[in-house]
């Protein structure tokens, strides 16, 4: 069985996580990052080249710390900034400014082509408007190559909470959301391109008096112990 949550909520347990129980944020965002490489690590994908795209959010955030986890272990593994780093929040240029000092350059514009893996870590659960048309035609011309995606929370362009697609999705042969699966993952197209779905637990607590406003599901999906 498993609980599913809605974008709202899962922000919410965030923020109780970090504002009440006090656990800093960048444990959460290196927790999540350890999760998904993981997964990377886990043999099923060709590592000869990996592309990470990492946006100006949390999930961007995460995205910087799997790169410098991967280039930490020797893999071949570039990192390409979606959208105006200037705009990025703090949790983002704290992780690249960390990720300079290992020696890794970021990419200005990659060619997928080149990518055996890309890892999504443009948006998550903070998806709340379609995506910019630039971004809608870097998506397209992702999925029309096809290669391995690992989705990092949520595919992006996936609304967390309705399962639509915000313009345009990521096609993702794998998600590794945290926490809780949001219910987005299971419905409409959210539920097809998410792929597989891992979740893992990167250390957050739920509210005592919390209530989930949506049921247990038989969805199937992997539920992995904690990391
Ligand atoms: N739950 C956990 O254990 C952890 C969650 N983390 C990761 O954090 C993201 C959520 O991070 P957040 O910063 O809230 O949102 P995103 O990174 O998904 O989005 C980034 C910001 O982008 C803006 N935005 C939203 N939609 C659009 C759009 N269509 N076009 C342009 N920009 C957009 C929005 O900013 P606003 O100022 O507009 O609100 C978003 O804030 C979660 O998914 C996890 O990956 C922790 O880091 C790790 C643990
Ligand atoms: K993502």
């Amino acid at each position: 069985m498993t609980q599913l949550v809605t974008a709202n909520e899962m922000q919410q347990i965030d923020q109780y996580t970090i504002d009440v129980i006090g656990m800093p944020q960048d444990v959460l965002i290196e927790r999540a990052a350890m999760a998904v490489v993981d997964v990377i690590g886990a043999g099923h994908f060709d590592l000869n080249h990996v592309l990470v795209l990492a946006g100006l959010g949390n999930n961007g955030a995460d995205g910087v710390a799997i790169a410098r986890l991967l280039y930490a272990q020797g893999i071949n593994v570039s990192l390409q900034f979606v959208g105006n780093v200037n705009r990025a929040k703090d949790s983002v240029k704290r992780q690249l400014s960390i990720i300079e000092a290992y020696g890794v350059v970021r990419s200005e514009k990659s060619d997928f082509n080149e990518a055996t893996l890309i890892i999504d870590a443009i948006f998550g659960v903070g998806l709340n408007n379609d995506l910019p048309e630039g971004l809608q035609k870097m998506i397209k011309a992702a999925n029309h190559i096809e290669k391995p995606v690992i989705a990092v929370d949520m595919p992006t362009g996936i609304d967390a909470t309705t399962g639509e697609v915000r313009g345009a999705a990521l096609k993702a042969h794998t998600t590794v959301t945290f926490g809780f699966k949001k219910v987005g993952l299971t419905k409409r197209v959210g539920g097809y391109l998410s792929g597989d779905t891992i979740v893992k637990d990167v250390g957050m607590l739920v509210p005592e008096d919390f209530e989930f406003s949506l049921p247990l599901s038989q969805s199937a999906t992997h539920e992995s112990e904690a990391i």
